[in-house]
């Protein structure tokens, strides 16, 4: 059982809190987006409210990525979202963060840097080990408690994740809260259980459809967006010489299991029935008997929307990950749009991505019943694994 910020005497207490705000960048450095920091406000905000002296610690990009920088433009916006003040200080371990968290008064919130300026926090470690890093080791000594917040990095055993509940009191924050509540006993949620899986990261899809499918956690799999073209290719469909580039490109060595997928649970996979391609600068939906075609395929098209949707109007549970087609497109918005809407016939609705909650935010799409702030970690849980993250919290 994993304790949470009920559970936890804030007041005074200098409380490190981890968060997944690991944002896109834009190219003068600022934030480009700021759904991950709105994300965590009721966690920061209550415990600043509670009298904590409230220390964020967080990544931002991988090393050598264009996106790896300070997080003093996140401190800024953390500063205008939140009620409390929010500082900055440009280290995370060591004397002189040790200092400035012991500076800090209640109910001020301090941002220390970039964990992942520092090597150890790109590698995976056992908590145990995680413990004794100079990260942790550097820091642990002038906090009380530890709070993990950053459900979207849960499947990661980095230091900041994994090594803190080994050295101190650990708590769920209420974001995490939320997403274990929701998404962490999926294989109780009501039957039928159905899994959307779209977009374009095929190879984690095909993996994703193998696990759900093998387990029984999913009835039924319905295919849109690459993926859906992939299973279409893997089904003896010739896409066109455009489409199948894409397909082999993104599915690699994926598509030989996408084929032995097709062979022993065939009939549970649903394959697009039409896809959309722009011809003279309009959209044409073309059924797969009339392919193939030169143009690439974008979208699925109304006719697959339609037969998805008497799927999931039966459905009790509608797992959705990925986009239908290239909704970034006006022209290619309207599966990805249809579909989803259609998906709300279902008696329960997750969804998890980072594309997907953009298409959601981009097509004015809500009324689900969980929108994950994860992709990676998401999907763990989704197929029924656990995270590391959570693990060391128990
Ligand atoms: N038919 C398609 N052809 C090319 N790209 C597609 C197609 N369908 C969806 N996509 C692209 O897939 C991307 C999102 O996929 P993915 O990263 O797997 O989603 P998520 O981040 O939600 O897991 C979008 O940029 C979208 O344009
Ligand atoms: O953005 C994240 O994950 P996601 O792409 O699965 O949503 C997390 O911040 C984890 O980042 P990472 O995949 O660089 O470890």
């Amino acid at each position: 059982m994993v304790r949470t910020l009920d559970d936890l005497d804030a007041a005074g207490a200098a409380v490190g809190v981890r968060v997944d705000i690991n944002s896109p960048i834009d190219d003068d450095g600022s934030l480009a987006d700021d759904s991950r920091l709105r994300a965590h406000v009721d966690t920061l905000d209550e415990l600043a409210g509670r009298d904590a002296r409230v220390v964020v610690l967080a990544h931002q990009g991988r090393p050598g990525g264009d996106d790896f920088t300070t997080l003093a433009a996140h401190a800024d916006r953390l500063d205008e979202l939140l009620d409390a003040p929010v500082a900055y200080h440009d280290t995370t371990f060591g004397a002189d963060a040790r200092g400035a968290v012991g500076a800090l008064d209640e109910g001020h919130v301090l941002v220390l840097e970039n964990t992942r300026f520092y090597s150890e926090e790109v590698m995976a470690f056992d908590p145990e080990v995680a413990a004794e890093t100079h990260l942790v080791t550097g820091l642990a000594p002038a906090l009380d408690a530890y709070v993990n917040d950053a459900f979207a990095a849960a499947h990661r055993s980095q230091p900041s994740l994994v090594g803190f509940p080994a050295r101190l009191p650990g708590y769920a924050g209420r974001v995490m809260e939320r997403e274990l509540d929701a998404l962490g006993d999926i294989g109780s949620t009501p039957t039928p259980r159905v899994y959307v899986l779209g977009g374009a990261k095929v190879d984690d899809s095909i993996d994703v459809a193998a696990s759900v499918l093998e387990s029984g956690l999913a009835d039924r799999v319905l295919t849109a967006g690459v993926v859906g073209n992939t299973f279409l290719h893997a089904r003896g469909v010739d896409l066109g010489v455009e489409s199948t580039e894409v397909v082999k490109e993104r599915a690699g060595e994926a598509l030989a299991r996408a084929e032995q997928l097709l062979e022993t649970h065939g009939e549970r996979i649903h394959t697009p029935v039409d896809v959309a391609v722009e011809r003279g600068g309009e959209r044409v939906e073309l059924p797969v008997e009339d392919l193939p075609t030169s143009e690439p395929a974008m979208d699925v098209g109304a006719e697959t929307v339609a037969a998805y949707g008497d799927v999931l109007a039966d459905t009790g549970t509608a797992v959705l990950n990925g986009p239908a087609g290239v909704f970034e497109m006006d022209l290619f918005s309207a599966g990805t749009a249809d579909l989803f809407e259609a998906a709300r016939a279902a008696e329960y609705t997750v969804v998890g991505g980072g594309d997907t909650a953009a298409a959601l935010r981009r097509l004015g799409l809500s009324g689900f019943d969980h929108v994950s702030t994860g992709g990676g970690a998401a999907l763990k849980l989704l197929t029924g694994q656990s995270l590391p993250a959570v693990e060391a919290l128990s």
